[in-house]
Parts: C-alpha cells; structure tokens; sequence
C-alpha cells in the first residue's frame, strides 16, 4: 500500500488567520503540492446549496435530448465554449476516446476591456437559464478561491503575495461541466476505454468540486494508482502542467485518471465539475530562476501561456 500526502487544509485560516496561521497554509500546501500535487480545501466560499443547485443544472442540461445538445457543438471553438459531445477527446497517447460529454465555460469580460476579443462568447443553454445563472456564479467563486490559494502558493515559492493576481484577473479560465455517461453494454467496450485517460491538466491550477470525487485516482511515485477520498463539500485542488513548467518542476502536476466503476454500477452517470484556472494568454512562463540550479537543472523551453495551450489543445484532439 502506498502512502501519499494528501492533506485537508481550511482556505479560511489564510484569509483570516494570525500570520503563524497563514504560513502554516503557504506552507502545507507548498510541500504538498510539491510531494504529490494535490491537497483538499474546506472553507472555499461555496455553500452546500450552491453546489446542489449547480449539480441539478448539469443534470438537467445533460438530460437533454442529444439533438437539443449538439445545437451547442462548436468544434471551430476546439471544445473551448459549450457541448462537446461523446467520443471527441481523446487523452494524450490514448488511442480511445474517453467515455464521457461535456460542456465549458469561460471568462465574461465586460464590454469595452481590450481583452475581451480575445476569448469567444458564452454558449447559452436557452432550455435552462438557471444552468446559465449558476456555472456563471460557480466560475466566479471558483476563481476567487484560486486566486486565494495562488497567493498561498506565491508566498511558498518566495514570491511577492500578489504575483499572481493581475496574470489570472480576466483570465482564460474554463469550469468543465461533466457527464461520464452510462455504459449500457460493457461487453461492447473497447478494452482500454476509460471514463478519462491517464492524464496531466494543462493550466496552472485546477479546482474540482469534490461531491462526485469517486473514481478519480492519482499515479503515486511508486507508480500505482491512489483511490482520491473527498469529503462532499470539499474541494480538491492539483497542480497543472503550467505551475510545473513555471516551477521547474518543483510543483508536480500528477497524473491522474477516472476509471470505470464496477460492471454492477456501469449504468450510473458520474457528473463533476472541474474548474482549470488558466491565466491570460501573454502570461510568461518560463521557468522562474529560484526554482533553477545545479540539482534542479532548467526542464522546459520557454513559452507563453497561450502558445503552450494550443500545443496542447492539438495533442488532445479538440484543436485541428
Ligand atoms: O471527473 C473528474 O473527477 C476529473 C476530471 C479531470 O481530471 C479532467 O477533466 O481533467
Ligand atoms: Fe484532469
């Protein structure tokens, strides 16, 4: 059995903490994030009713009849915003798609900021306002809250507190509504079909509403599988590819998975709902130099924000 640090830490104790308190955070989530990338967080600013309500809404939007669905499908926007439908990603080096449909929403910038003609609109669900009104309230929370937890990580890594701030302030954020739908026939299954494939996310952090957690597993350094245990409310949050290039590595992007559940419940949906905190697209990541010496040498190749996320949006298949 292997162990792995996975510690529960309460955002609330950095916001309003004595300053012992708010090192403590910077500190623990620092060492876990460089040990194993993930860490669970309690107090992030999301009540229970929000999150139920939100759930209902990404049930009720996957209900939908499939040709009401792909009304929303905009493969020229590579998957960014609204339906992208079964069988249309594919994880890095996997040859099957995953099983699963989703739906993305990105930033709302307000009229007249130069930014905004860089993200495309929001998709609208015309059936559901309030699957509108909700992801839009649960993108901002979210966003908050990573903004919060970045500045915990600034501190970790001896960087100015804000550091930050203005890279992710009108960012290129996603929140990923998900449905991994049922399997109705396993036996029909391509053998190495999995709800997601073994992967690594893309952004600087990821935030994922831990209520449907079951089935999400992380590849440990001894290289098998750790079952991830949240507590309803809880968030879970891991390190994206971006931190680590930013980071030299010091800050691990883990591989992680959803495997299928047992053939007695393959007919259940699994729903979640991921929020991947990008920054905006000029954002430098090169590596930073205290993360660079004679036992750290430089790993990555210097590169914008934008320019590594459409490199990557091909290697997944969304991008053409
Ligand atoms: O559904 C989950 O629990 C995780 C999904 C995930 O890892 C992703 O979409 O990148
Ligand atoms: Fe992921």
């Amino acid at each position: 059995m292997s162990t792995i640090n996975i510690p529960r830490l309460d955002l609330n104790t950095y916001l309003n903490g004595t300053p012992e308190e708010r090192k403590r955070f910077s500190d623990d989530i620092g060492r876990a994030f460089n040990e194993t990338g993930f860490v669970t967080i309690t107090n992030h600013g999301l009540s229970k009713e929000l999150i139920d309500n939100l759930y209902k809404q990404v049930k009720a939007l996957f209900a939908l009849p499939e040709a009401v669905k792909l009304k929303y499908e905009k493969p020229e926007l590579a998957g960014q915003r609204g339906y992208t439908s079964k069988g249309k990603e594919t994880a890095k080096g996997f040859k099957v798609p995953d099983l699963k449909e989703f739906w993305q929403i990105g930033q709302t910038v307000t009229d007249g900021d130069p930014i905004k003609e860089q993200y495309p609109d929001n998709i609208y669900v015309d059936e559901l306002p309030e699957f509108n009104s909700v992801t839009r309230e649960i993108y901002q929370k979210l966003e908050t809250a990573g903004t919060n937890l970045l500045r915990a990580i600034a501190v970790y890594l001896g960087l100015p507190e804000s550091y930050f701030d203005d890279k992710v302030h009108n960012g290129n954020s996603i929140l990923r509504t998900l449905h991994y739908f049922p399997i109705e026939d396993p036996d029909a299954l391509p053998p190495d079909a999995v709800r997601a494939g073994a992967h690594e996310d893309i952004n600087l952090i990821t935030l994922l509403i831990g209520a449907s957690a079951d089935g999400l597993e992380v590849l440990t350094r001894e290289n098998t599988w750790y079952a991830i245990k949240a507590h309803g409310e809880d968030i879970v949050v891991n390190v994206g590819d971006m931190l680590q290039r930013l980071t030299n590595g010091k800050l691990k992007s883990t591989t992680h998975r959803v495997v299928n559940p047992p053939r007695e419940e393959m007919k259940n949906s699994r729903f979640s709902v991921p929020f991947f905190l990008h920054p905006k697209s000029d954002m430098d990541l090169t590596s930073l130099e205290s993360c660079i010496d004679e036992q750290h040498p430089k790993q990555f190749s210097d590169m914008t924000a934008g320019e590594y996320l459409d490199e990557r949006l091909r290697e997944i298949g969304l991008k053409k």
